[in-house]
């Protein structure tokens, strides 16, 4: 897969229609009872069958353990595991060779020290996700819609993708790409018009933007435009 747009935490036939047909590459499910985007193990078994492969199902989960994992996994039948909790490497790995699924782990970001445990995670992740790290009274991990300094992975090297997210919406997202040249971005509050209620033009507007940022980034575009 070559430059990524997820749109994450769809809940509703209707907006995962409209993520589909404007073209996001994956679709994220939230498996976390907290969560506005929480999707029981039913509607993910109708969600997912209504993606017929036009998109790339992440199960998304915090902390799971083995048999909510299954669970998640026979419901959604995914192709990407998105482990958004403080999972150690080790568990990763453990889970990689359980499900014989790929891997996506997300990495909390609020300072250069949180880039420090990066390179075991990237040993054994398939993914990385650089997500907003939580404020500590937050009542879960993720889609907050509050960004990090991008500007802390400007010099990331490593020989996995990744993917940027926090606080990404239609109007920020192109900064967010130019900044970090990221291989992805991932969105869910930035696409709502209120926690968990995905907006369908907020949808298109920000893969239409993502889109168009990482086409003026690629080099043999940049140099047929000079
Ligand atoms: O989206 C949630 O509700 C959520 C709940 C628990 C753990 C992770 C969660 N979301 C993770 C994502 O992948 C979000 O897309 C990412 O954090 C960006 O969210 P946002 O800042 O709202 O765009």
């Amino acid at each position: 897969m070559s430059f990524a747009v997820k749109i994450c935490g769809l809940s509703t036939r209707e907006t995962l229609e409209v993520a589909l047909d404007a073209g996001a590459d994956m679709v994220g499910f939230v498996f976390f009872e907290a969560s506005p985007r929480h999707v029981s193990l039913g509607a993910a078994r109708d969600l997912g069958r209504q993606v017929k492969g036009r998109a790339l199902k992440v199960a998304l989960t915090v902390n799971a353990d083995d048999a909510t994992l299954e669970n998640c996994i026979e419901a959604l039948q995914p192709g990407l595991l998105q482990l958004h909790g403080d999972e150690s490497v080790a568990r990763i790995r453990d889970i990689r060779q359980k499900f014989g699924l790929p891997v996506m782990k997300a990495l909390p970001v609020a300072t250069a020290d949180d880039l420090t445990g990066l390179p075991g995670y990237a040993a054994v992740a398939d993914r990385i996700l650089f997500d907003a790290r939580a404020p500590k009274d937050a009542t879960r991990p993720g889609g907050l819609g509050v960004p990090f300094d991008w500007h802390l992975l400007e010099n990331i090297r490593l020989t996995i993708p990744f993917m940027v997210g926090g606080g990404l919406n239609p109007g920020n997202v192109a900064e967010a790409i130019r900044v970090t040249r990221t291989g992805g971005v991932d969105v869910s509050s930035g696409v709502e018009s209120a926690p968990g209620v995905k907006d369908p033009d907020m949808i298109r507007a920000f893969i239409r933007a993502a889109r168009e940022a990482d086409d003026a980034m690629t080099p043999s575009k940049i140099a047929s435009s000079v």
